[in-house]
């Protein structure tokens, strides 16, 4: 008999979805790669009332369980975000309000895992987990970091003399993993509403605030993509475990070769493997789930096998198909 997971129930993957445009794919795309690499939690989608049915309901289809959330609305931004829409992604405050669940790895929706990552889940609690950012993209320009050259994952000193102490650590805010708390949402929202909102939105925000608890974690837990042409002595890319499609361009659903660094052969690929898991109809909610039930209970399997196959797969095709 499948040994029962204690912790089914109490932990889960979270992306976010915002508006009408084609994010829903990423999402589906996440779906599929999940049920791919055999997690054993669900995904939960935090979602803004924008979203249009129509996308609702593919998501439900792959399996999705859907939360509505609210919009958070930071205070003006008199600097400017370094793309307009990561105003947006202040909404994901909300997910510390999902305190169903002990524990959440939260996952842009332009995120893909290939292999699974389940085990995370069991690092000790009371800390922020993600993995460090780079800053040497054009993304970065406005910063202090960008201009003087200096990056966190390379050994380049920080000139104390001139510029004082070194920033503190910094995290990409597409993968996070922590424990939901009433507690801290409810500070998260006040907080945010006196702090100043600077180019690179929630993510500088969680990163002040979360400074004490952050534990960073190895870049193959979110390989954000110019990691492999600015730092390729820190990436084994047959060891990698989830892949942040954020480079410009590099959005496998909307990719665009013209872009700076996409026409390199390693970004084809990692789009080319997304598109794989994305194009799979085995990995559909509706045919894995028939194919495990398959596969787990040799009395159907054998049912399957004969005449009858059709109305046996018919039972047990999930209401949500
Ligand atoms: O129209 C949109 C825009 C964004 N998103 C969601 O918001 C996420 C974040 O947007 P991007 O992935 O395009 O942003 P980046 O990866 O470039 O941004 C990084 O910086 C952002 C700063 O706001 C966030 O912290 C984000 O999580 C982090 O990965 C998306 O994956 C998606 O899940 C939507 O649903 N619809
Ligand atoms: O370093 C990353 C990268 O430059 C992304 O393209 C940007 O959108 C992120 O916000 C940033 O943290
Ligand atoms: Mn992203």
């Amino acid at each position: 008999m499948a040994s029962m997971n204690l912790n089914a129930g109490k932990r889960a993957y979270v992306t976010f979805l915002a508006g009408n445009k084609d994010y829903w794919m990423g999402v589906v795309g996440l779906a599929k790669g999940l049920r791919k690499v055999k997690s054993a939690y669900p995904l939960v989608v935090a979602i803004l009332p924008d979203v249009p049915e129509e996308h609702r309901q593919i998501l439900v289809a792959q399996g999705c369980i859907l939360r509505e959330i609210e919009p958070v609305v930071p205070p003006e931004n008199k600097v400017g975000y370094s793309m307009a829409y990561f105003v947006l992604n202040y909404s994901k405050l909300r997910i510390w309000e999902f305190v169903e669940y002990e524990k959440v790895m939260y996952l842009d929706g332009d995120i893909q895992v290939f292999r699974n990552i389940d085990h995370l889940f069991d690092s000790p609690s009371g800390y922020l987990y993600a993995v460090k950012d780079c800053f040497c993209e054009i993304s970065w320009c406005n910063t202090r970091q960008y201009q003087i050259g200096y990056c966190q994952h390379e050994k380049v000193t920080w000139p104390v003399e001139t510029l004082g102490s070194p920033p503190p650590m910094y995290f990409n805010a597409g993968m996070l993993m922590f424990e939901p708390n009433l507690n801290t949402y409810e500070d998260l929202l006040r907080v945010v509403q006196i702090s100043t909102p600077t180019c690179f939105a929630e993510q500088d925000f969680l990163n002040v605030y979360f400074k004490d608890i952050y534990k960073p974690i190895p870049s193959t837990y979110n390989l954000v993509l110019a990691m492999l042409w600015r730092h390729p002595e820190h990436v084994n890319l047959d060891q990698i475990n989830v892949v942040h499609y954020c480079a410009n361009g590099s959005k496998p659903w909307r990719y665009d070769e013209s872009e700076q660094n996409m026409d390199r052969e390693d970004i084809k690929m990692l789009v080319k493997k997304w598109w794989e898991i994305y194009e799979d109809s085995s990995l559909d909610y509706k045919n894995f789930e028939i194919e495990s039930k398959l596969n787990s209970n040799p009395a159907i399997a054998s049912l399957a096998s004969n005449e009858s196959c059709g109305d046996v797969l018919t039972n047990l095709a999930p209401s949500a198909a």
